[in-house]
């Protein structure tokens, strides 16, 4: 843990806590009016059930209070009151069917001192935050992302190059593809193999801002928030100063490639883009709106970069408890997909039956054929569900206080979905640790459900705008990887196969660890069948 006070203001703080467990002895609540909060842990004095949890897997816990409790758990972290939600059922109760109530996030101190309004995943529910989404959507709802499919399906011929050449870089190489597709879709800006100058600023601004977007700093900050109003000469005021810093590097990050497509405009020579769009629309406002949509334009344009790429993601600030989790997406799906694949061979020998019956081996699949590819369907579907993600999704807030089955849900509370548990229920998913995209097809291979869970994508008004893109990238990544590929466990210099047990990085994303990995091309593939097999680029 990384505490980022200096010992000046830990000692301002250290006097200040005593006053604080004394105020909090005289918070506890209940009972409201008679009606019980939701069964949950009991906690210690100022601190609550913050010590009860596995900081490293929340999830684990939340679902283990869920076993004991029942399906809505709440706890206090310090003086936050937080409810668990462990099923899919009362995660639609109350953060779709009650959506104007729970469409909130958590109070976040940094995201003002520190310029990280950019990005509307932390934007309070509200005006502000309905006209970054609405501009947002103007780009990425489902028939608009249907323009990004051209340039996707060229990512992906240079993701499936990228694994002719180099495959022992497979990671590396995902993380290209879905970085690249998320700036073409925003700026229609193509990104530098190494040292891109537009990637460079956005990494300078995170490098600092991330550090002040932990839970400690937002522990800190929510009991003493004085801190970031000390001068920034006075001695501990460090958060401060760099509060100034972060805020400069953030417009910089925003700023520097709406310039870039601007002049783009101005030569005539812009691509198909969310901000060029957007621009063009500016054109159409209202003068006296002008400064609410420049506002949304910049907030819709940073998240899209954002939420679709590896640098800056959402980070997750529902509890002190909690963890900062910085999502790398669509890549992370991908990798998760190739984990599957190589623990479970038999998965691609059905996945591939199905391309060899339905594409043929003259060419590669493309959109078209993904309503002919229901096995290619099913396990895009278990490998979101099998290792989730975003475990957590983002926390939510209630705006009013509510109750829910007989239990009082306090305004202000913070909501996390456990997609986590809702992916390991057995009544759902039996047998849910094991990869089986059978589980989605009925008898005769056909999908059970036409439409897919969205537990991965998060809930209600706040479910992941982003949605459309990254499935057409899964899709059109996984089809044709599994099309011209075979994935198996790596060899050792006797040419035995290497077990391992998969291993994820926890906290900050639930990540698979790298993994030995054996990625060749089917028999006949090579570079000259891949250049003639590519149709013409789109
Ligand atoms: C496999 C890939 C992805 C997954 C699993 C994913 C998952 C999520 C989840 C769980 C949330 C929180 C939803 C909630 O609060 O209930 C979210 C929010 C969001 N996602 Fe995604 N996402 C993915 C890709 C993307 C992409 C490619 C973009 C951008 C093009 C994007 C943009 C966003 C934005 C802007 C939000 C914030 C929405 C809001 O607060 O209103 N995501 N995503």
């Amino acid at each position: 843990m990384s505490w980022i006070v200096d010992h000046h203001t830990a000692i301002i703080c250290a006097g200040s806590l005593f006053i604080v467990c004394l105020a909090s002895r005289f918070s506890k609540r209940k009972l409201v009016g008679g009606i019980p909060l939701p069964p949950g842990p009991a906690g210690l004095p100022f601190l609550g059930n913050v010590l009860s949890i596995n900081s490293q897997e929340p999830w684990e816990t939340y679902a283990a209070w869920g076993a004991q409790y029942g399906d809505l758990v709440y706890a206090r972290f310090v003086n936050q009151d937080v409810v668990i939600i462990n099923s899919e059922k009362i995660a639609k109760d109350l953060l779709e069917k009650r959506s104007s109530n729970y469409s909130d996030r958590p109070y976040l101190p940094t995201r003002l001192p520190f310029g990280w309004t950019h990005n509307f995943a932390f934007t309070p529910y509200g005006n502000e935050w309905r006209l970054a989404r609405r501009l947002f959507h103007q780009g990425f709802r489902a028939e608009a992302s249907l323009t990004f499919r051209p340039m996707q399906i060229r990512k992906s011929y240079q993701l499936l190059t990228n694994l002719l050449e180099s495959p022992q870089n497979f990671s590396a190489h995902l993380t290209t593809f879905s970085s690249s597709i998320a700036m073409s879709a925003t700026y229609d800006y193509e990104t530098a193999p190494t040292d891109d100058p537009i990637v460079s600023v956005v990494e300078k601004a995170n490098n600092l801002g991330l550090q002040y977007m932990t839970p400690e700093t937002t522990l800190i900050l929510n009991i003493f928030p004085f801190l970031l109003h000390l001068p920034s000469w006075f001695p501990g005021a460090t958060m401060k100063r760099n509060a100034n810093l972060c805020t400069k590097y953030g417009i910089e990050m925003v700023e520097t490639p709406i310039e870039y497509v601007q002049k783009n405009m101005a030569a005539g020579t812009a691509g198909p883009s969310l901000v060029s769009d957007l621009l063009r629309m500016r054109e159409r406002q209202d003068p006296d709106r002008l400064a609410d949509f420049d506002a949304a334009l910049r907030q819709s344009s940073a998240s899209a970069f954002s939420g679709g790429s590896e640098t800056v993601n959402f980070i997750e600030y529902p509890s002190v408890s909690s963890h900062i989790t910085i999502l790398k997406q669509t890549s992370t799906m991908l990798l998760i997909f190739i984990l599957a694949m190589v623990l479970h061979p038999h998965v691609q020998v059905r996945a591939r039956a199905e391309l060899d019956a339905v594409v043929g081996k003259h060419r590669l699949p493309d959109y078209s054929d993904r309503l002919s590819l229901p096995y290619i369907e099913a396990i895009i579907r278990e490998v979101a569900r099998w290792q989730p993600m975003v475990p957590l999704a983002i926390a939510h807030a209630a705006t009013n206080s509510d109750v829910y089955e007989g239990f009082y849900i306090p305004k202000g509370t913070t909501v996390i979905a456990n997609a986590w548990a809702m992916a390991r229920n057995e009544a759902v998913y039996p047998q849910a640790t094991e990869f089986i995209p059978e589980r989605f097809l009925d008898a005769s291979g056909q999908l059970l459900n036409a439409e897919a869970s969205t537990t991965a994508f998060g809930f209600g008004r706040r479910t992941c705008p982003g949605r459309h893109l990254a499935d057409a990238s899964l899709y059109i990544a996984i089809a044709s990887t599994l099309a011209l590929f075979e994935f198996s466990k790596a060899k050792d210099d006797q040419g035995r196969e290497i077990d391992f047990v998969p291993k994820y990085t926890v906290g900050v994303t639930r990540h698979p660890d790298p993994f030995p990995c054996r990625i060749v091309p089917r028999p006949g593939v090579d570079g000259e069948k891949l250049a003639a097999i590519f149709d013409p680029v789109p």
